[in-house]
């Protein structure tokens, strides 16, 4: 049975928008409206602030568009608008609070694991090393800001939705001894989030305030690629300690990079240091060893920037189907060739007093 796009809006406005007493249609809340075969999908544009008094109303929409004969699938997700931004007060009566980077209660260290282009091996890296670190005894967190491409979950064989005793604060899930949350675990699987500016830095401030990341020696904070919102919300929101840029040898990846480290600098968070990952790549069969992506360049690159080269991880297969099967090779063969370049520089970062 096929359905159309008036069949769905006719739903639709049997419900009542709760600010205005229209329907949700004529109150232009509901936008996006797409339909692929028995799936819909929809947005529901709100004022961020009254995002908890429209669940009922996006969960009930998706409720009476799911019973239609012929719709199997219904995706209604709420998204902020933009609020006009008033025009600045040149002359503000008194002064504004101060508003800059605040501590994370209980967390000594925040450091960052960026890179300038997407598929370099950061969310590899940031398991490997978050489980590198919590081997070598210390107690680690490590939060998933990827709002893009959330793979932690998958790659620490994490499931479930985070519990919130009280409404407020968010308990953190808990895989090889670090102590985790993604924002993948906050949407459902498969559900695709449009992340708008106030919404993604709502999400981003809640995990880092309101999750209850207890006493840790370092979180992690394994960012989207590039240099976005959510890494700026980050290095403004809280005290970053650190950044470890990741990149691999091409020059491509290192244009990338070096625009990361530019950012971070302005942002006057300290660069850690590079990581060249896929910086060889050994045979799973002979062992040989060669060079498919070039080598040295990122040696190089630190070395014009001034930056440490913490760590050259190779190009394993190990590596990969190890994070595949949600058990990072640092955990499956901790003492194994591969996990070698991860722990070596969870241990480094530890010598330094950077972990
Ligand atoms: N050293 C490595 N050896 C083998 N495979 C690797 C290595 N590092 C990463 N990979 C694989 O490359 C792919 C991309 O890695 P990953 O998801 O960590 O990249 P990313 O930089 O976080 O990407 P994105 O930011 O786009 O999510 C994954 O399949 C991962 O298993």
């Amino acid at each position: 049975m096929s359905i159309t796009r008036e069949d769905i809006l006719a739903d639709l406005r049997t419900l009542k928008d709760p600010a205005t007493g229209q329907d949700i249609v004529s109150a232009g809340i509901v936008r996006a409206l797409t339909i692929d075969g028995a799936a819909v999908r929809f947005v529901m544009e709100i004022a961020p602030e009254a995002a908890r008094s429209y669940e009922p109303v996006r969960s009930e929409a998706e409720a009476i568009v799911g019973a239609r004969p012929g719709v199997e699938t219904v995706s209604a997700v709420l998204t902020a608008h933009q609020k006009p931004q008033a025009p600045p007060d040149l002359k503000p009566a008194r002064r504004a609070a101060p508003s800059g980077p605040e501590p994370i209660p209980g967390v000594d260290r925040l450091v960052a694991i960026a890179s300038g282009k997407g598929g370099v091996g950061k969310s590899t890296l940031s398991s490997n090393l978050a489980c590198a670190l919590a081997a070598e005894g210390r107690r680690v967190g490590l939060l998933d800001a990827d709002v893009y491409g959330p793979s932690q979950p998958r790659m620490l064989g994490v499931t479930g939705r985070p519990a919130s005793p009280d409404g407020k604060t968010i308990l953190p899930m808990r895989s090889f001894d670090v102590t985790m949350m993604s924002i993948g675990l906050m949407v459902n699987e498969g559900q695709a989030v449009i992340w708008r500016g106030p919404m993604l830095m709502g999400a981003l401030q809640q995990m880092l305030m309101q999750v209850r990341w207890g006493e840790l020696d370092i979180l992690l904070v394994d960012l989207p690629p590039g240099t976005g919102d959510v890494s700026m919300t980050l290095a403004q929101k809280a005290r970053l300690d650190g950044a470890i840029i990741v990149s691999t040898p091409q020059d491509v990846a290192l244009l990338d990079a070096r625009k990361s480290i530019d950012m971070f600098k302005q942002l006057k968070t300290p660069i850690y240091g590079m990581v060249e990952n896929m910086s060889t790549h050994i045979c799973s069969n002979c062992g040989h060893e060669e060079h498919v992506f070039g080598h040295g360049g990122v040696a190089r690159e630190c070395e014009t920037l001034g930056v440490p080269l913490l760590a050259e991880i190779p190009l394993h297969l190990d590596i990969r189907t190890a994070s595949d099967a949600g058990r990072p090779i640092v955990a499956a063969d901790p003492e194994g060739a591969q996990a070698r370049s991860y722990r070596d520089l969870s241990r480094r970062l530890i010598e330094a007093g950077q972990a």
